[in-house]
């Protein structure tokens, strides 16, 4: 069934049992995404954000509440989904020209078009000639720009995009950043990305979405003016808007935080 939503969730809540306790980590949670956006959740430690990634991934399953992908249900993973991690999890005995096609081999796809794809996309991230190392030979930026082109391999609908730059150091994330969001305006796909970062947020997300309280709901949207979106990352970062718009983040993060 056709859908305007690349995603909807609505009155989502989902509860995790342990041995010893239930912890209900969001609740009666409703979200929109629409194709082609790039939306952004912050918030404090523990309000819930990864949870809600792997809900829409559908690498666990709601106690309650609908998720719709492109108009249908997610009843598991889906592979118009790609999942890209803070660790770059790239195998130590497999070169990069191998370690980025393991997903279109995980999904028997790995046809010669699609590696030459990859090897495209390599290029475009500047590591061609690093294709026959090993990621033990690489610094920290270039396996992570190793593990973008795995996850951007699969030509996934959706990108969930859990703190993945949060290690790298400032030049490092701004490129990579910048390498990222040019991928995703080409390509027109969707993203929701989780950031500790409420710069990397600004500058490179439609809209931001405050996550917070105990159990998490969404309690502030932050909308990105269009001409900050249009910028590239580093440009957004000297618009004379961006201060402004980082003050309200942090007050409004600060604010929620002592919800919990
Ligand atoms: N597998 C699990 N079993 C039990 N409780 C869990 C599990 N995963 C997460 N939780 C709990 O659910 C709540 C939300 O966790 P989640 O990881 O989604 O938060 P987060 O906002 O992504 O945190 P952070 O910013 O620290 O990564 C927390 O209280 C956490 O302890």
């Amino acid at each position: 069934m056709a859908s305007d939503y690349a995603v909807q969730i609505e009155d989502l809540t989902h509860t995790y049992f342990t041995k010893t306790e239930e912890v209900t980590a969001i609740r009666s949670l409703s979200l929109t995404v629409h194709p082609g956006e790039f939306v952004v959740l912050v918030g404090p430690s523990g309000c819930g954000k990864s949870t809600i990634l792997s809900l829409i991934a559908g690498l666990i399953i709601p106690a309650s509440g609908r998720i719709q992908l492109f108009g249908n249900p997610v009843n598991g993973p889906s592979p118009r989904i790609a999942y890209m991690l803070q660790k770059d999890g790239l195998l130590a005995w497999r070169t990069v020209a191998q370690n980025m096609i393991l997903g279109l081999e995980l999904r028997r796809q790995a046809t010669a078009a699609a590696i030459a794809d990859t090897h495209r996309l390599l290029d475009e991230m500047g590591l061609s000639h690093v294709a026959h190392h090993y990621p033990h030979q690489l610094s920290g930026g270039m396996r992570q720009r190793v593990a973008l082109v795995r996850t951007l391999a699969v030509r996934p609908d959706l990108l969930l995009l859990d703190e993945p730059f949060s290690a790298l150091d400032i030049q490092n994330k701004i490129h990579l950043e910048h390498l990222l969001t040019n991928v995703l305006k080409e390509q027109q796909k969707t993203a929701i990305l989780v950031t500790h970062d409420l710069e990397e947020a600004i500058a490179i997300g439609d809209r931001v979405l405050v996550i917070g309280g105990r159990p998490g709901q969404i309690r502030y949207t932050l909308p990105i003016p269009t001409d900050i979106r249009a910028l590239p990352p580093l440009e957004a970062r000297a618009h004379p808007s961006f201060r402004s718009l980082f003050s309200e983040l942090w007050r409004e993060v600060n604010r929620i935080e002592k919800l919990a």
